[in-house]
């Protein structure tokens, strides 16, 4: 089980003040959402709830201050998924997913059995076992997304960052994406995803931050977090929510006159 808290948190880039003033806390076995605009600042909040940008205020991980975390320990409390990473290494996909087994290893051992293992269940669960003898850099985009996620799996930490998992994928796989990370999350993970799709935060995430120019402007239940009134605030558009039983959709109407 692993757990983040962030306190009055800001981060500024170049001269940019990018995020003020956040204040969060997830917890295990839950997902959240992270839903905004471009620029809104949310991978800047994934990034840094993980160290790797300059902040202040304070972001703490089991009650440690992530700033002073080593890295290999960090790694393997938090898988994170970056957003549209480009792959330069024509590795394998089976020894690309096995990258998310360097935070267990020391610097001269090698991958055991138990990591195998992790690296084929991570490939399993991601859908890439079939791609396993290709080559990374030869895959389409959604190949690629698959298997950088099943890298982030195979690290098997309690917690996980994805920022935008659904990116380039088809409807069929931006859903075995979501059923996966609701799977993480009610096995104890603590999960947070970022999100363009609002209708598949609304539908699975248990709670949503939702972040416009720097600042978290909502967070609680899908259902408040976007409702019309704040979806025309953020965003700029006219949307309604429609309910079909618990299965909610977010239908855009148009941009807000
Ligand atoms: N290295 C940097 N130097 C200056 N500004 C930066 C830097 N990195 C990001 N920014 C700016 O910070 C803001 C937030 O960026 P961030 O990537 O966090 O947004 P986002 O909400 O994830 O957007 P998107 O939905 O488009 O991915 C943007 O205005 C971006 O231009």
């Amino acid at each position: 089980m692993v757990s983040i808290r962030i306190e009055g948190l800001g981060v500024t880039l170049g001269r940019r003040a990018v995020l003020r003033d956040v204040t969060a806390s997830f917890a295990p076995a839950t997902l959240t959402g992270i839903v905004g605009p471009n620029g809104a600042g949310k991978s800047t909040l994934a990034r840094a709830m993980l160290a790797l940008v300059p902040t202040t205020g304070r972001v703490r991980v089991d009650d440690r201050d992530v700033a002073t975390m080593p890295r290999a320990e960090l790694a393997r409390r938090i898988a994170y998924l970056p957003q549209g990473q480009t792959l330069h290494w024509p590795l394998s996909v089976e020894r690309l997913v096995g990258l998310g087994r360097l935070p267990h290893l020391g610097p001269m051992s090698r991958v055991a059995e138990g990591d195998a293992a992790a690296i084929q269940r991570a490939m399993v669960r991601a859908d890439v076992t079939a791609l396993r003898d290709r080559i990374a850099t030869e895959l389409s985009g959604g190949e690629r997304a698959r298997v950088l996620l099943a890298r982030s799996l195979a690290v098997e930490a309690p917690g996980l960052i994805a920022d935008e998992p659904l990116a380039s994928l088809d409807p069929g796989h931006q859903i075995d994406v979501m059923d996966l990370l609701r799977a993480e999350a009610r096995g104890g993970a603590l999960v947070i995803a970022v999100l363009h799709d609002l209708t598949m935060a609304a539908r699975y995430c248990d709670r949503l931050l939702l972040v416009d120019r720097g600042t978290v402007v909502a967070d609680g239940a899908p259902a408040d977090v976007l409702a019309p009134a704040n979806l025309r605030a953020v965003y700029g558009i006219d949307a309604r929510i429609d309910l079909d039983g618990d299965w909610p959709s977010i239908v855009t109407l148009g941009r807000a006159r």
